[in-house]
């Protein structure tokens, strides 16, 4: 099963233009010295003569490039909220009143729609006009290109991720567009909307805890480096002036950079090159991108279903778990008790019952038995096999297609996911044959408590032995007690 795409929410992103063909791809290069005015004369303060950065051609399509040496940390790029676009700029707008009600980023979709149809009318064309007609995200791909990921979770997400975007057009168009064809004159179709939810997804930065969207002209610009790996942000939003009335969208760079190169950040080293590929259009070589998401689930047919979803949720964790495992990486540490639980019955069904409701979790923590161990890993292992049988290459074959010169960009990314997640389902199998192997000498859940109770100790089976004897002479000793008559107790 694949982790729903967490779609509405959008992080800073970037979309791509096709990077190494980016200027073979498109028409005509996008106006970026009117943009760049336009910019300046809307009062940004990047747009000094002193500007540390000026937008320009970079092999990742657009890019900010350094005016002059910059140390590391230096703000690059100011820019006051009346240059954003979002959800404040779409409700100030004609449309503004329609939109109440709808998702953020579906009124800022309309909002940079309707603004590209009304062309030079707009006044933010300088700004769309330099936007790019696609990008490298799946959510572009053809479906030959597609094909070139089957198998993959990648696949999956891309294909929930425009089922869910046709499905918000849908709506969209028949309770704001149709009946309000004087505010939107141009017909708008499913591909521009799928467009403009590709360009919020790439390079729009969400705030607030992901509940605020903003496209912020200029600061889109700045491209991603595999290099740079520091995990805090490089841009943050702030008040302006003593009474910090005007937010402000600041970007810093992350190290120093010498004058005439670009000015990168790292967009976030947490995504999977899974996540890169849908998000922007890119994937790195780097092992930890890697990733495969396991998703675990609590049976409703279970017996025990209503005792185990207590159980996982006083742990944090639902009736559907989603684990995200990085090639190189352990597993996840809630995995294997979820794991435990979820197969968890027969004769270790006892351990559900409600006096043991506080201690379950760490019991899970450990093999509770053989049965239960080696039930996870027939699970996981019939889970691998299956999954790794769906991809149509194998991982030599994928290792020697990358060996070759002037792969196209979009085959390029296909290989390197496909491969990735193998290799990771390639290590989870590895993992639980590993465990199979190591059946007869784990201990399990029986064995320790035998130990807690102090029954098993140095002298080992002679001790239980001589403890048996004892509770075996009380036993003799109650039988034949209630052989004797009341009063002899008395
Ligand atoms: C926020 S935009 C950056 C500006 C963009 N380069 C442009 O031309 O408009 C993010 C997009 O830039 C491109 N990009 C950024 N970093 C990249 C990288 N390291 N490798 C390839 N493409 C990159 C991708 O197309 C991505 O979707």
């Amino acid at each position: 099963k694949c982790k729903p795409s967490p779609l509405p929410v959008l992080n800073i992103g970037c979309s791509s233009r096709r990077i190494s063909t980016a200027a073979a791809q498109r028409a005509f290069d996008p106006p970026v010295d009117e943009f760049w005015r336009w910019h300046c004369e809307r009062g940004a303060v990047a747009a000094s003569s002193a500007a540390a950065v000026k937008p320009g051609f970079v092999p990742e399509g657009l890019g900010l490039v350094a005016q002059r040496d910059i140390p590391r940390n230096e703000v690059v790029v100011e820019v006051p909220k009346r240059l954003w676009i979002d959800s404040d700029t779409v409700v100030a707008s004609e449309i503004g009143r329609l939109c109440a009600g709808l998702k953020p980023w579906v009124s800022i979709a309309l909002f940079l729609l309707r603004e590209r149809a009304l062309g030079t009318a707009s006044p933010w064309h300088p700004y769309l006009d330099i936007l790019p007609p696609t990008t490298n995200s799946t959510i572009f791909w053809t479906e030959e290109e597609l094909s070139e990921i089957e198998g993959t979770q990648l696949l999956n997400t891309t294909m929930g991720a425009k089922e869910y975007v046709e499905s918000e057009f849908v709506k969209a168009e028949a309770e704001v567009i149709l009946p309000n064809k004087h505010l939107f004159p141009l017909a708008i179709t499913s591909l521009d909307f799928l467009w403009a939810f590709g360009m919020l997804r790439s390079r729009a930065f969400s705030y607030g805890r992901g509940e605020n969207l903003a496209l912020v002209p200029l600061a889109d610009l700045i491209n991603h480096s595999s290099s740079i790996i520091h995990k805090d942000s490089s841009w943050e939003i702030k008040g302006k002036g003593i009474f910090s009335r005007e937010l402000i969208f600041s970007l810093r760079t992350p190290v120093y950079v010498k004058s005439g190169e670009q000015v990168y950040i790292q967009y976030d080293i947490a995504k999977s090159n899974a996540d890169l590929a849908l998000d922007y259009g890119f994937v790195e070589q780097r092992p930890d991108r890697d990733a495969y998401t396991f998703t675990l689930e609590i049976s409703e047919s279970d017996t025990f279903y209503g005792d185990k979803i207590d159980i996982a949720e006083s742990n944090g964790l639902d009736e559907t778990a989603y684990f995200d495992i990085a090639l190189g990486c352990p597993l996840p540490p809630l995995m294997l008790p979820y794991l435990r639980l979820v197969v968890l019955g027969g004769t270790d069904a006892f351990l559900v019952e409600s006096v043991f409701r506080n201690t379950i979790w760490g019991h899970l923590e450990l093999s509770v038995s053989r049965a239960n161990e080696e039930a996870i890993c027939r699970v996981i292992r019939q889970a691998c096999k299956s999954a790794l049988s769906a991809y149509h290459t194998t991982i030599e074959e994928d290792e020697k297609l990358m060996e070759g010169d002037n792969l196209d960009e979009r085959l390029r990314i296909s290989i390197c996911v496909r491969d990735g997640e193998k290799k990771v389902l390639q290590q989870i199998d590895d993992a639980f044959r590993e465990r199979e192997s190591e059946l007869d000498i784990l201990e399990y859940y029986q064995e320790r408590k035998l130990k807690d109770l102090g029954l098993v100790g140095e002298q080992g089976s002679m001790e239980i032995l001589l403890k048996m004897c004892k509770s075996q002479k009380l036993l003799n000793c109650m039988r034949n007690a209630r052989r004797l008559p009341a009063e002899s107790f008395i």
